[in-house]
């Protein structure tokens, strides 16, 4: 990691704030980068990487929502901390749901405000935690990620189509010791079988008619990173041989050479398929299983943790509404509710795909039951031949808004007691009785 400053960006129009605030950064070591309107906030964010953004919510041209939107569409997107007036929460409360880090409310003590923004400059490992969703059961499937994370041990993901099995092996490689080293995705079913070795281990040039270079193949791209073997279940018999010796022996040879190459990464294998039946049937061999399983990790299916639709739907929200040409203002209650009842056969890849096309066709400015279900439309509201108790529906949402509160917070209760204006008793106490508690 670089122990260089961290250079902070500030949006602030108003001049004594910006100058108090910009000194303020300075003293404690900071860079600042201030603008004054929301336009060359954009203009810059996208040019320079930021540890964090403190960002004004009401600016002369852009409003700071428009300059978060922009950002966060960005690869290295930086953490965003809003600086708000009292009339402005309702919109603070809505960013943090769409992924803003934190906001303070004008006037503030400093001391207050230096230490959050202290917590959003820690380094990616803490501050990352919480990317795969806010469910007890993703929360649960995230520690073990991070518990392996600093193991060498190879690692086999399991999970349906569209779980995030490619989302929990980058995260994994991301809370590694090797995230700096190269992440190799290879995806065995989707090369052709004659070309999958050499794609896998390389080749010497002359090694077969048309080898007229020397071609490195994914596992010595990988280097000191992550090989992640994305549908194993469908690599050729031969090729499976090939791989055990390269987990047992630690050494690969590029087809056509001569030479044992060393190999210093590490193996993380995903299947949707049920790899010991495939053993049964003859399809896979019995040791590499045993080989590539040492910790094994399933991604429940969506459906198990419907608490991170909502979730999940406002980060694809994030991504898609905020796309040029759309003016959407943000999913209506009546689209989440259809959502929470779908079934989502095809997982979190599903309701990503759905998002996209709901943000691009909607008409109306929030996004309805129909433009997520268009195949549904004008079909009598699935929700209204299932009408549960108000009580139900109440403790669903507060579960629901809790749970939000808590992943905005990283999971720190006072900080989410402080968001939704309860004591922190009084929070522990409903935790425990809707059962997001572990000792509840
Ligand atoms: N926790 C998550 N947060 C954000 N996006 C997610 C999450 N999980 C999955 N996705 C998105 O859903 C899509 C499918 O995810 P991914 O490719 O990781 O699934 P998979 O289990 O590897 O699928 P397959 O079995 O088909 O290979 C991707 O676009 C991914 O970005």
């Amino acid at each position: 990691m670089s122990h260089e400053a961290p250079v902070i960006g500030l949006v602030e129009d108003d001049p004594i704030m910006g100058e108090s605030l910009a000194q303020r950064l300075a003293l404690e070591g900071m860079k600042v980068r201030w603008w004054r309107t929301g336009r060359e906030a954009v203009t810059d964010i996208r040019r320079t990487r930021f540890g964090a953004i403190v960002c004004d919510i009401r600016l002369p041209d852009l409003d700071g929502e428009a300059v978060f939107r922009e950002a966060v569409q960005l690869p290295q997107a930086p953490p965003f901390l809003f600086v708000t007036g009292h009339g402005d929460i309702d919109q603070a409360v809505r960013l943090m749901r769409s992924g803003a880090a934190d906001y303070v409310t004008k006037p503030f003590e400093m001391d207050d405000f230096l230490m959050r923004l202290g917590d959003l400059l820690q380094p990616a490992s803490t501050a990352d935690a919480g990317l795969l969703g806010i469910s007890p059961a993703i929360r649960q499937v995230e520690a073990l990620l991070c518990r392996v994370a600093r193991l060498s041990s190879n690692v086999l993901v399991t999970g349906e189509t569209g779980t995030g099995k490619d989302v929990a092996a980058r995260f994994l490689h991301a809370q590694s010791g090797r995230a700096t080293s190269p992440f190799v995705a290879v995806n065995c079913a989707a090369i052709p079988a004659d070309l999958m070795e050499s794609e896998l281990f390389g080749h010497e040039r002359g090694a077969f008619t048309g080898a007229a270079q020397r071609h490195l193949g994914y596992v010595e791209r990988a280097g000191e990173g992550t090989l992640f073997l994305d549908e194993i279940g469908e690599l050729r018999l031969d090729l499976q041989a090939k791989l055990l010796r390269l987990i047992e022996g630690r050494t690969f040879q590029r087809v056509g050479g001569e030479r044992e190459i060393a190999f210093r990464g590490r193996i993380v294998c995903a299947t949707n398929a049920d790899l010991a039946q495939r053993v049964a049937n003859g399809q896979f061999r019995e040791d590499l299983l045993y080989r590539i399983n040492v910790v094994s990790i399933r991604l429940p299916p969506l459906r198990e943790h419907p608490d991170d639709i909502p979730w999940l739907m406002e980060r694809f929200f994030a991504e898609f509404g905020t796309r040029p040409g759309t003016s959407l203002k943000g999913i209506g209650a009546l689209a989440e509710e259809a959502a929470l009842l779908h079934p989502w056969p095809g997982n979190a890849r599903e309701l990503r795909n759905r998002m996209e096309r709901a943000v691009a066709l909607a008409l109306g400015p929030w996004l309805m039951p129909g433009d997520l279900f268009p195949e549904h439309a004008g079909e009598s509201n699935g929700a209204s031949t299932r009408i549960g108790s108000l009580e139900a529906a109440r403790q669903d949402a507060e579960k629901r808004h809790i749970l939000r509160a808590l992943a905005a917070t990283g999971g720190e209760l006072s900080a989410a007691a402080r968001l939704l204006a309860v004591g922190r008793t009084t929070l522990w106490e409903k935790m425990r009785r809707l059962g997001l508690s572990n000792d509840g």
